[in-house]
Formats: structure tokens, C-alpha cells, sequence
């Protein structure tokens, strides 16, 4: 016999990283999961994935972390994998003005596929290669602010794969603002007094048998959509410096 408390349970959440191909998902997964960098990465064909324990804030996460191919050709087979996500890490590299451009589409694409509710659902944009010269930078902080503070997304975030900078923040980010989802989510369903109804396993049954590679995240965390929120308040904060790494939200 013996005192000590059973360890205790990781909580199963699938993140899927999207944009456009050569911003740096792959070297994002490998620096956060493996702390390596290769400079000559191959164009991702399909899809990837990694898992990757983490704990945040007490308690501890397995994140199952999908790379997709950026590339339009590998489209048909990255969508099935969107079913299921978590957390969304919306990617795109600051030294290209038109990868920032393709964020809405990414978005849209990925609202499609994933079937949730774009208010209540965690998107992180991660602006990556914030290692690049000054006069390469082609993506300024504000702007890419200003896009998401019209598509209502709360959380965005500067990092370079290449320098380590900020790698495992955006991921933490990611965590917490899926958190804080749930936690919102959790107190409106109080308010509406509502009551979770064990007898009916059906429903989420057949959810998890739509899923595509990692449903198991939702199933562990009873992730209904009824369970998630909307997450549209505004973590406004601006850059001090031009060399600060960049997020609009304090970890
Ligand atoms: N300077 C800099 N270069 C980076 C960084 N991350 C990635 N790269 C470069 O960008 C190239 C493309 O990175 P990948 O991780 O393959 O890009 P991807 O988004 O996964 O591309 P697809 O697989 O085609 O979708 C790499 O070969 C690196 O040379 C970074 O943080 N800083």
C-alpha cells in the first residue's frame, strides 16, 4: 500500500499547423518536438505527424501535431485530416508578403474541412522566421494584427525555428487559448443550466468514428462543440521594440 496520488492523466489534443509551402511548419514541429533545425527540409507530401508531451499551467498535454503540405497540389490529401482538431497554428513566414495573404484561404479551408465554429475555436497565427534581416522582413506586426483582430483571432505570435525563438510559446499559446475556450464554454453552459447527460454515448460515438487520425483528442477531453466557446476577446498588446520577439500575448 502506499500514499502516493496515480499520476496524473494526459489530456489527448490533436494541433494542425497550416500555410503555404516553405513558411516553416516542418521546421516548427521538428524545433518544438526534436530541438533540431535542418536547413534543407524536403516539401511535406500529404501529411505528418508527432506527438509531443507537454505540461502547461499544472497540467500535462500529449499534443498529437499534424503537418500538412503547404503546397495547392497536396490539397486533396491534407482536408480528411482536419476533422478532430484541437488547435489551429495559421503559418506564415515573414519574409513573404503573399504568405500572409494566404492566412484567409488556410482559414477558410480549413473551417471547411474541420467543421467547427470559427468564433469558438482556437487559431493561433504564427508569423515564422523572425530571424531574417530587418530588410527582409516583408510582413509587418501591426497588419497582421489588424487581420486578426477582424477575424476575431486572439492569440498571435513571432517565431523563428531556425534561432529558437518563441517555438514552444506558440504552442503554449495554442494550449491556453484552447483552455480558455473551454473554460468560457464550460461557464455559459452553467449559466444555461445545463446538464451533461450521461445515458446519450451515442452522439459522441459516432463523432469519433468521423474523425480522421486523432478524434481519440477529442474523445478523451469530450470535446463537443457544445463544449467550446467563443474566444473573441482581444489580447491587445503591441511590440515595445522592432527586435522583441513578437506576440500579442503575455505567457
Ligand atoms: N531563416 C529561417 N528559415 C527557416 C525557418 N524555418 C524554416 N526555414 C527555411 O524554410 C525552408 C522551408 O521550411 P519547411 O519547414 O520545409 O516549410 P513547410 O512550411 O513545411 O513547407 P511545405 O512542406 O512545402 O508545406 C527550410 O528549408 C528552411 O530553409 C526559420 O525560422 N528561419
Amino acid at each position: 500500500m502506499t500514499n502516493m496520488r496515480p499520476p496524473q492523466k494526459s489530456k489527448l489534443l490533436k494541433v494542425v499547423i497550416l500555410g503555404d509551402g516553405g513558411v516553416g511548419k516542418s521546421a516548427l514541429l521538428t524545433r518544438f518536438v526534436s530541438n533540431r533545425y535542418e536547413e534543407n527540409n524536403f516539401h511535406t507530401i500529404g501529411v505528418e505527424f508527432m506527438n509531443k508531451d507537454i505540461v502547461v499551467d499544472g497540467e500535462r498535454f500529449t499534443l498529437q501535431i499534424w503537418d500538412t503540405a503547404g503546397q495547392e497540389r497536396f490539397r486533396a490529401l491534407r482536408t480528411p485530416f482536419y476533422r478532430g482538431s484541437d488547435i489551429c497554428l495559421l503559418c506564415y513566414a515573414l519574409d513573404d508578403r503573399d504568405s500572409l495573404k494566404g492566412l484567409t484561404l488556410w482559414r477558410n479551408e480549413f473551417l471547411n474541412y474541420a467543421d467547427v465554429d470559427q468564433d469558438k475555436f482556437p487559431f493561433i497565427v504564427v508569423g515564422n522566421k523572425n530571424d531574417i534581416p530587418a530588410q527582409k522582413r516583408q510582413v509587418n506586426f501591426e497588419l497582421v494584427q489588424q487581420w486578426c483582430a477582424d477575424q476575431k483571432i486572439a492569440c498571435h505570435i513571432e517565431t523563428s525555428s531556425k534561432a529558437a525563438t518563441n517555438v514552444t510559446d506558440a504552442f503554449v499559446l495554442g494550449l491556453r487559448q484552447w483552455r480558455h475556450m473551454e473554460c468560457v464554454a464550460e461557464a455559459e453552459l452553467r449559466q444555461q443550466g445545463d446538464t451533461i447527460d450521461l445515458t446519450r454515448p451515442i452522439r459522441l460515438v459516432q463523432r469519433r468514428i468521423c474523425c480522421t487520425g486523432g478524434g481519440e483528442g477529442q474523445a478523451a477531453d469530450g470535446g463537443d462543440d457544445a463544449m467550446r466557446s467563443p474566444g473573441s476577446k482581444m489580447f491587445g498588446q503591441k511590440r515595445n521594440t522592432a527586435k522583441a520577439p513578437a506576440t500579442n500575448y503575455r505567457l
